[in-house]
């Protein structure tokens, strides 16, 4: 039986702890799946490939409002395929490479398989036990499958295998309405497909800020077959494709299916009991400020923790969980106070801080202000007729609350938006405190902020 100074489950996040710092340490690394993880292999970089194609490919659409004509020739699926992964693939397997031969790993000992607890901090790994005397776990989610009748028979998709599709299907139809649905609703109806929205609630993105989803809800019905508040009372397979018998009594057929409706923590996969590591009731291991578990000597950090669930609050966590490996005598703490989302849909979607109805719930005293793109410079090149900024900030203080922006590159606009709230930057300072450039996007919130009714 090995004994190690770290064992480290999961190679996504996890695999960035090790640095030279660690090069006394002896170290087990342990991957059940794709070397990586999720972000690298079927998450982030892979979708927000396919992202940039789509958008491209929507371009002809609205430069034709512009007096621009331009036309889609078409869509290679294949090579946008195999671009992506042509470029993807040996990055992971590189990876992998580098712990397992390079002279710079000779202390980590990389195992394949699953590791599951048998008593606090030893680990079984397909029948070898290991111990350790600090135990990292980091090892994400899966996505969820809803036990509706009939799904088992037919062939369906999640995000770890829709992006590697032998062919472009004619019709697509999506479970769920969340950030996966909204992002592959507009890959692939890009490339031409028809795509069918299933969902539970009444509108997308429930979790946005109410405005937000509302105009989101109505722009995607207006590209896609949208059923709100519906599900699926059984799937049966119609030739090569599939039918869904929806609750109000209709039907969608599709040539595939996309389940979409949320990723559950990988705590039982590591048999986190057994361990003595506590979840919640939703199955993430529990974590206090500095990352540590319940059980001596174990920390946790990303998607089996987080219920963030993103990349950039997983990094940050294994930061955190780095430095206090190494000091354990200084640890430090993990900043979740703002943290910031993006959906890479069309029209792109970011936030930050409190929704209007959370400041709503918590009693929190708040003032708002809304600005279109419509009327900012920019916004008139683009002909935006869509979008806007909404921002929440303290009446007493200005400081910002929240931050919400549907619009074009929304992701980046939003990125000042959350440094002001991280450094404590009132609204009325961050607005005439700098120049903004004109004409650029960000006047959309150099507007906004100038519209709070603040004293
Ligand atoms: C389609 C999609 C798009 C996304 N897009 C974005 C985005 O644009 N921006 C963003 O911020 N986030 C995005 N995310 C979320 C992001 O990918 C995750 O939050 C992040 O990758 C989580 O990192 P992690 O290190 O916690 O887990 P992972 O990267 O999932 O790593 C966990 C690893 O542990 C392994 N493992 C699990 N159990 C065991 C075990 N018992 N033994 C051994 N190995 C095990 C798994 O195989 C996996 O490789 C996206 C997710 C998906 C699915
Ligand atoms: N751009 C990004 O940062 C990005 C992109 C993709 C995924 N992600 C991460 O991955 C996570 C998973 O994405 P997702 O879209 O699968 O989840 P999600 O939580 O965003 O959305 C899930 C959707 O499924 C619905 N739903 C839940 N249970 C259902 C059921 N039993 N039947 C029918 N509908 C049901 C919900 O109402 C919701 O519409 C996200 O929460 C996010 O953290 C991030």
């Amino acid at each position: 039986m090995r004994h190690f100074d770290l064992v480290i489950v999961g190679t996504g996040s996890g695999n960035s702890l090790l640095d030279s710092r660690f090069a006394d340490w002896e170290v087990a690394l342990v991957e059940r799946g794709t070397f990586g993880g999720t972000c690298l292999n079927v998450g982030c970089i892979p979708t927000k490939m396919y992202v940039h194609a789509a958008d491209l490919a929507a371009t002809p659409e609205h430069a034709g409002r512009l007096g621009v004509d331009l036309a889609l020739d078409g869509v290679r699926w294949p090579e946008i395929r195999d671009r992506i992964f042509g470029r993807i693939d040996p990055i992971a397997a590189n990876g992998e490479r580098y712990r397992r031969d390079h002279p710079d790993n000779a202390h980590v000992s990389v195992y394949t398989g699953t590791a599951r607890f048998t008593g606090e901090r030893r680990l079984e790994i397909d029948g070898e036990t290991i111990t350790a005397d600090r135990v990292v776990l980091a090892a994400g989610s899966r996505p969820m499958v809803p036990a509706v009748p009939g799904l088992a028979d037919v062939p369906f998709h999640t995000s770890d295998t829709i992006m590697r599709l032998a062919a472009l299907p004619r019709r697509l139809a999506i479970l769920g309405g969340g950030f996966i649905a909204a992002e592959f609703a507009h890959v692939f109806s890009s490339f031409g497909v028809e795509v069918s929205l299933v969902v539970r609630s009444d509108g997308l993105l429930r979790r946005e800020d109410r405005d937000i989803s509302m105009q989101f809800t109505k722009l995607a019905a207006q590209r896609w077959d949208v059923r709100l508040g519906r599900e699926p009372e059984r799937v049966e397979r119609r030739g090569d494709g599939v039918r869904l018998h929806l609750d109000d009594g209709a039907t969608v057929d599709a040539d595939a299916l996309l389940v979409a409706i949320g990723r559950t923590p990988n705590s039982d996969l590591v048999n986190a009991a057994a361990g003595g590591i506590e979840l919640s009731p939703y199955g993430y291991v529990m974590v206090d400020a500095e990352q540590r578990t319940t059980a001596e000597g174990v920390w946790a950090l990303g998607d089996i923790s987080s219920p963030w669930q993103l990349k950039h609050v997983a990094n940050h966590e294994a930061r955190v969980v780095q430095h206090n490996l190494l000091h354990p005598d200084d640890p430090i703490e993990s900043d979740h106070r703002f943290v910031p989302h993006a959906v890479f849909t069309a029209p792109q979607i970011a936030s930050v801080g409190l929704t209007e109805q959370e400041a709503q719930e918590r009693g929190v005293a708040y003032v708002t202000a809304t600005q279109a793109y419509s009327g900012i410079a920019y916004g008139w090149a683009m002909e935006d007729g869509t979008g806007f900024a909404k921002l929440l900030a303290d009446p007493r203080t200005g400081l910002l609350l929240g931050a919400h922006v549907i619009g074009p590159q929304a992701a980046t606009v939003i990125q000042p938006v959350i440094q002001a709230m991280s450094f404590g930057l009132d609204a009325r300072s961050m607005a005439r405190g700098q120049y903004w450039i004109h004409p650029a996007v960000p006047e959309v919130i150099e507007n906004a902020l100038l519209n709070l009714p603040l004293p």
